[in-house]
């Protein structure tokens, strides 16, 4: 059995990971240009100054996403690129190169599917408050919308916000990202719902508007279920679910918040602001999403924290490995010795994938599911100057399987995005975790050169996954 016809075959990227030109050409500044350049925040003071240059190299990138085929590129715009200072004056040269961007895809008949936030907010906003400040979710608003006025005749998939989970968790929690706050649980809760309101305010835009195309947001996925029988797990898994999954999908999806995540927060004095006007406003505009992004790594195999042990807070703790106490310190994620599991200690459970799935289809029906990301982080072997990434070859297909019967059983999957379609630059982990298709060398100018799994990948397009 092939993939439908009208399955994407992607490959994403994200502009601080891949672009570069940091100041090039009236770009503003981005709260990651600044937060990258803290002592200790990332690995080996990485940061995305220079990237992978996709900034200036994107026509070579997208001729190589051409000759695997690839049927989309999601990408990211860089908000600072367009509004230099988050609002105010638009930078042409900014709605320029992503015009350029966007026409190169067009040109080799590759669907631009494109996510407005993946993390770098202009910094003239993120030191004004951020996410908790009414001038950034008005900011939003009119951005989007400029991109969807500039853009949208061309680009008709929208995804509103990346990963909420862990731009917020990271930046109020953790630490690991900015504002590099620790343990801010009222802001970390506050801040969840002033996106999750401006997603709804941004989406009734985009429809009230008449803009064609369809809308979305993109949520990490990672299903949680008990490490072993006990009943102590079980509920562990339950409060997992609740407050890694269910409290990002259901103002999204449903309009409203899980009634056990809000008596939970009213007890520990973290409820958050949620008014009339912005409770009619989450549930008109639930219905009129046209699909969830869904970022698939792995699913969280969980006890309960009974020993009160602490979250270590460091950067190596945030890269996501099993094994991490919960943000609120209530379970904890266990490696299990019978499962497998990557470098950076992330399981590998394509299974759970489709389990997974399917209790997101008993929670909110048949909805519209593109797999936003999904890709194997390693430290690619290099043999005779060929990269042989075979474990990512593996990875795929097999999370490629659990789709294709996924799609069999049903479920409304109607795209696939790798994370990620060329080596690029890790928030935390730098440029040794390697997710791409195309390996990019370091120490030869940033040269671009087609992995194994470029090849395969080109195959499994050419096919539509006949063979998977
Ligand atoms: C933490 C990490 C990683 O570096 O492995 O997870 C996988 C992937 O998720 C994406 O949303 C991030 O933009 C990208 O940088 C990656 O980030």
């Amino acid at each position: 059995m092939k993939f439908p016809e009208s399955f994407l075959f992607g490959a994403a990227s994200a502009s601080y990971q891949v672009e570069g030109a940091w100041d090039e050409d009236g770009k503003g500044v981005s709260n990651w240009d600044v937060f990258s350049k803290i002592e200790g925040k990332t690995y080996q003071g990485t940061n995305g100054d220079v990237a992978v240059d996709h900034y200036h190299r994107y026509k070579e990138d997208i001729a190589l996403m051409a000759e695997m085929g690839l049927d989309s590129y999601r990408f990211s715009i860089s908000w600072p690129r367009i509004y230099p200072n988050g609002d105010g004056e638009v930078n042409p040269k900014g709605i320029e190169f992503y015009n350029n961007l966007i026409d190169e895809c067009i040109k080799h008949d590759i669907i631009p599917f494109v996510t407005l936030y993946h993390w770098d907010l202009p910094q003239e906003l993120e030191k004004n408050g951020g996410w908790t400040s009414q001038r950034t979710l008005k900011a939003f608003e009119q951005y989007a919308d400029t991109c969807f006025a500039a853009f949208g005749d061309r680009v008709k998939h929208w995804i509103t916000f990346n990963e909420t989970v862990v731009f917020v968790r990271h930046g109020y929690i953790f630490g690991a990202h900015p504002p590099g706050l620790i343990n801010d649980f009222k802001n970390y809760y506050q801040v969840l719902h002033n996106v999750f309101l401006t997603h709804a305010k941004v989406v009734l835009n985009f429809k009230n508007s008449g803009y064609k195309g369809d809308i979305g947001i993109t949520h990490v996925f990672s299903p949680a279920f008990p490490a072993d029988d006990k009943q102590s797990s079980k509920k562990a898994a339950d409060h997992a679910n609740m407050f890694d999954t269910f409290l990002y999908y259901d103002p999204i999806l449903k309009g409203t918040y899980p009634e056990y995540v809000l008596t939970h927060l009213k007890q520990k004095g973290y409820d958050f602001e949620l008014s009339h006007e912005d409770q009619e406003i989450l549930l008109k505009a639930a219905p009129l999403n046209d699909f969830i992004g869904i970022n698939y790594y792995q699913p969280m195999r969980v006890i309960a924290n009974d020993s009160s042990a602490a979250r270590e807070l460091s950067r190596e703790a945030s890269t996501g490995g099993a094994g991490a106490v919960s943000y609120d310190g209530v379970y904890q994620t266990v490696k299990v010795p019978t499962l497998s599991y990557t470098k950076w200690g992330w399981e590998i459970s394509p299974e759970a994938l489709l389990d997974g799935l399917h209790l997101l289809k008993e929670q909110y029906g048949n909805i519209p599911i593109y797999i936003t990301e999904n890709g194997l982080g390693d430290e690619d072997p290099i043999i005779d100057g060929e990269i042989k990434d075979t474990a990512r070859i593996e990875y795929i297909e097999e999370h490629l399987k659990f789709v294709k019967k996924g799609v069999s059983e049903g479920l409304d999957i109607q795209g696939y995005f790798a994370w990620s379609v060329i080596d690029l630059l890790s928030w935390l982990n730098g440029y040794k975790k390697q997710y791409g298709f195309i390996y990019v060398d370091h120490a030869d100018h940033l040269n671009r050169k087609k992995k194994d799994s470029f090849y395969w990948y080109q195959n499994v397009i050419a096919t539509r996954g006949e063979n998977i």
